[in-house]
């Protein structure tokens, strides 16, 4: 099965996004992972709908966008509007989940639901079929360059289990703290899609380290 590295754009050098768009463009990369937080959900704000549409503009990958916000219903147009390909919400800021999904599709994108670290895989059991891919948080959202929680390799165990049971076709993507050091055990585990931010644009070469990563989970 194809395997994803989505470098988060949280990390880029806003001064020079269009240098670092056009890198992530040229690399090995499968997706521009894009995150947006509202002070609300989590205790930071990111950037919103202008910044997103300057992203669409140059990049030529998948644009995958994280919303960390509260009451996600509101903007799923919006964000359609602004090229988002994938659009995930948290499972934890959704009253009516199953509405919310339907809703993503509905708009002509690909529907995600992240988990807090907290938060059982148990939980989307009864719309797991109806998910494209589950967005396992593997720090507490919010912020970039935190480290990665050990748990998470268990979760996505679980989570496997549950989409095999199901029979859903629904991919795993890992967010936060991920390294050379944890992709081959994520992978292992049965992670399809790799978020990385810090790591990549925090190294000296960001293309060299995105296609390292890429070639750690390429066979
Ligand atoms: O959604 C989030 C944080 O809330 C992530 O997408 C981060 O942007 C990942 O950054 P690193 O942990 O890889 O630095
Ligand atoms: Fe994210």
């Amino acid at each position: 099965m194809t395997k994803y590295i989505a470098p988060s754009i949280l990390a880029a050098d806003f001064a020079n996004l269009q240098r670092d768009i056009e890198m992530v463009n040229n690399s090995k990369a499968d997706w521009f992972h894009i995150d947006v937080m509202d002070g609300v959900f989590v205790p930071n704000i990111s950037f919103g709908m202008p910044v997103i549409s300057a992203i669409k503009k140059h990049a030529t990958k998948t644009m995958d966008v994280h919303l960390m916000i509260v009451d996600p219903d509101r903007y799923i147009e919006d964000f359609k509007k602004v090229g988002a390909d994938i659009l995930t919400v948290h499972y934890e800021a959704c009253t009516h989940l199953h509405r919310t999904i339907q809703a993503i599709k509905a708009a002509g994108m690909k529907a995600g639901v992240s988990l807090n670290p907290h938060t059982p895989v148990a939980v989307l059991e009864d719309v797991i079929k109806d998910i494209d891919v589950v967005l396992i948080m593997s720090v507490n959202p919010g912020f970039g360059g935190q480290s990665f929680i050990e748990n998470t390799y268990k979760k996505v165990q679980q989570l496997k289990a549950l989409i095999e049971f199901s029979e859903a076709e629904t991919l795993i993507e890992v967010d936060g703290g991920v390294t050379n050091q944890n992709i081959e055990q994520l992978l292992e585990a049965g992670v399809d899609a790799f978020v990385a931010g810090s790591f990549v644009f925090k190294s000296e070469n960001p293309s060299e380290t995105i296609n390292e990563l890429k070639s750690l989970i390429s066979f």
